[in-house]
């Protein structure tokens, strides 16, 4: 901990004994010698290598000394060139750590403590939490300090703005425990040795100490390739479907049994990104049939239709097709029900049994946005049963939306698993991802629209929000996976997906069968134009 008592409020007292001044010289001496010693000892890393050249230089010459700096740079420069993965794991990014350490946040620690209010005073006393370690990386700088007493990590995530422009950077997470810090699975002769070190350098938890990371260079300012085919395995893991990385560049994987999944964000936040990403991971479940999907487009197939042989249901054109769609899954729900009652509580997905993922590109055009009242009652109730009742009966609903207001979305407590891509307004990302959600860092009402698939999750290992990146997956990957993954179950052929035009008249939908205006927004007509409008990007 730091402490630093103010130099004005020491009181003076007079000293009760006479020390005469060759003593107080000789005391200085012995105290300046101590800390000389302290620090080569603590900096032995630096002094260590120092001290071989001064004794090398002594024996063999001081010509030695450039010789070997030559020789030590060149073998540097060749193990960077060679291998540069190793060179950054066992040079560059330790040593830059240290730098970090000494340079930028030693040197600043104690004034940003204090002009930030992390600093508390007793009396004329200050003090300030200490830094514990820096371990720098291509993501930013991992910060891990000890709070003071009276301290919670949310104090800390009150002052993340205060924190990250002190030390130069835009952006500073907090995290309340350690992050990245799960043992290694340890075999061989040392791994009972190992793994009892393990327990007990990580298997404590020490809620006195906390991680900031100060985001240096962003890794998800980049787009994350779509995982490649050869990833993607014949019998996807519904536990971990790897969709995108995190900010610390581990991957991002979404559990996807026993819960079911909400994407919130506003147009063009890359809601897409996430259902593609979703799919691809679940592609070679498709295939072989332990997964199938049944997909619902109200934007008239403009964002699945290029990926239809995956899919086996797919409504695009009528909203009752749609509610049709619904109605099935809760039946194929019921008849599992009456089958595993009793049976087992977790349904286990087979190629005669598969897990059905739902999904829906725009929720709220079933709900909000429709004016059918008859309609909109089967729909909602059809949703209100699968999301309370289908996820142990291997029914999950992946759905997006725009807008997470509760008016549109009646049923967002209802999914377990949140996903926060960019938003319109800050009280957005509490009604997404949880109350308190934004104050523990999720700024998802802050992200540039320039970063598409960038958004925020809830994570089992952390309290707080991840933020992360799912993969982009292009048109050339969808084309690909409509041609190699189809699924062995395919939905009814339907006529290829004709878009109503932004500027068809209103008066188009006609018979009653389309229009929202005459209050009929249902029937087996095409999508309303108005509505089409709206999901595009036109509200
Ligand atoms: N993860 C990503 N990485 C890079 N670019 C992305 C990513 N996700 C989406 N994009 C790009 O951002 C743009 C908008 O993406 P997308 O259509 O998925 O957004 P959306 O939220 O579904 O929009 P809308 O609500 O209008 O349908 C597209 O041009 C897409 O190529």
């Amino acid at each position: 901990m730091g402490v630093r008592r103010e130099a004005q409020l020491v009181e003076y007292k007079r000293a009760v004994f006479g020390v005469p001044r060759w003593a107080l010289l000789v005391g200085l001496l012995f105290r300046q010698l101590g800390r000389l010693v302290w620090l080569v000892l603590r900096y032995w890393r630096m002094t260590g290598p120092a001290v071989l050249l001064v004794v090398l230089a002594v024996k063999a010459g001081w010509e030695t000394v450039p010789i070997l700096a030559v020789l030590i740079a060149a073998g540097l420069s060749g193990w960077r060139i060679g291998h540069r993965d190793s060179f950054g794991v066992w040079v560059k990014w330790p040593w830059l750590s240290r730098w970090r350490r000494w340079w930028l946040y030693r040197r600043g620690w104690e004034s940003t403590m204090r002009g930030s209010g992390l600093a508390v005073s007793y009396g004329s006393v200050q003090h300030w939490p200490p830094m514990l370690s820096v371990k720098s990386s291509p993501a930013g700088d991992v910060v891990r300090v000890r709070l003071l007493r009276g301290q919670t990590p949310e104090h800390w995530t009150k002052k993340s703005a205060e924190l990250a422009y002190s030390f130069g950077t835009r952006l500073c997470r907090v995290f309340s425990g350690r992050i990245n810090v799960m043992p290694k699975a340890r075999t061989g002769r040392l791994g009972r040795v190992l793994a009892w070190w393990d327990r007990r350098r990580f298997g404590r938890d020490v809620p006195g100490e906390m991680t900031l990371v100060f985001v240096r260079g962003d890794l998800l300012a980049y787009a994350v390739p779509a995982i490649g085919a050869e990833h993607i395995p014949a019998t996807p893991d519904l536990s971990g479907l790897p969709v995108g990385i995190r900010e610390d560049s581990t991957w991002l994987n979404l559990v996807l049994t026993q819960t079911h999944v909400l994407i919130a964000g506003a147009t063009g936040s890359g809601k897409g990104s996430v259902i593609w990403s979703l799919l691809r991971a679940l592609a070679g479940g498709i295939r072989s049939g332990w997964v199938q999907v049944w997909a619902i487009d109200p934007k008239g197939g403009m964002e699945l239709a290029m990926g239809r042989r995956l899919f086996s249901r797919f409504a695009f054109t009528s909203l009752t097709e749609m509610a049709d769609v619904l109605d099935a899954a809760v039946e194929v729900m019921r008849q599992r029900q009456a089958r595993l009652a009793g049976v087992v509580r977790q349904h286990a997905p087979s190629r005669q049994d598969p897990t059905i993922v739902v999904l829906v590109d725009e929720l709220a055009a079933l709900t909000a946005y429709l004016t059918d009242k008859e309609l909109k009652a089967r729909i909602e109730a059809a949703l209100a049963v699968l999301l309370s009742q289908g996820r142990a009966l291997g029914v999950h609903v992946v759905a997006a939306v725009q807008d997470p207001r509760k008016e549109t979305v009646k049923f967002r407590d209802l999914f377990p698993t949140r996903v926060g891509l960019r938003m319109t307004e800050d009280e957005q990302v509490d009604m997404v991802l949880g109350d308190g959600a934004r104050k523990r860092g999720a700024l998802a009402d802050q992200i540039p629209a320039s970063l598409p698939g960038v958004g925020y999750v809830l994570v089992d290992d952390r309290p707080e929000p991840v933020r992360v990146r799912f993969t982009h997956v292009t048109d050339a990957h969808i084309r690909d996976m409509d041609a190699r993954y189809a699924t062995p179950t395919p939905a009814p052929t339907t006529p290829a997906p004709v878009p109503p035009q932004r500027s068809a008249p209103t008066t188009g939908n006609t018979g009653g069968t389309g229009g929202t205006g005459g209050g009929n927004g249902a029937g087996n007509g095409p999508l309303p134009i108005q509505l089409f409008n709206k999901l595009r990007g036109g509200q």
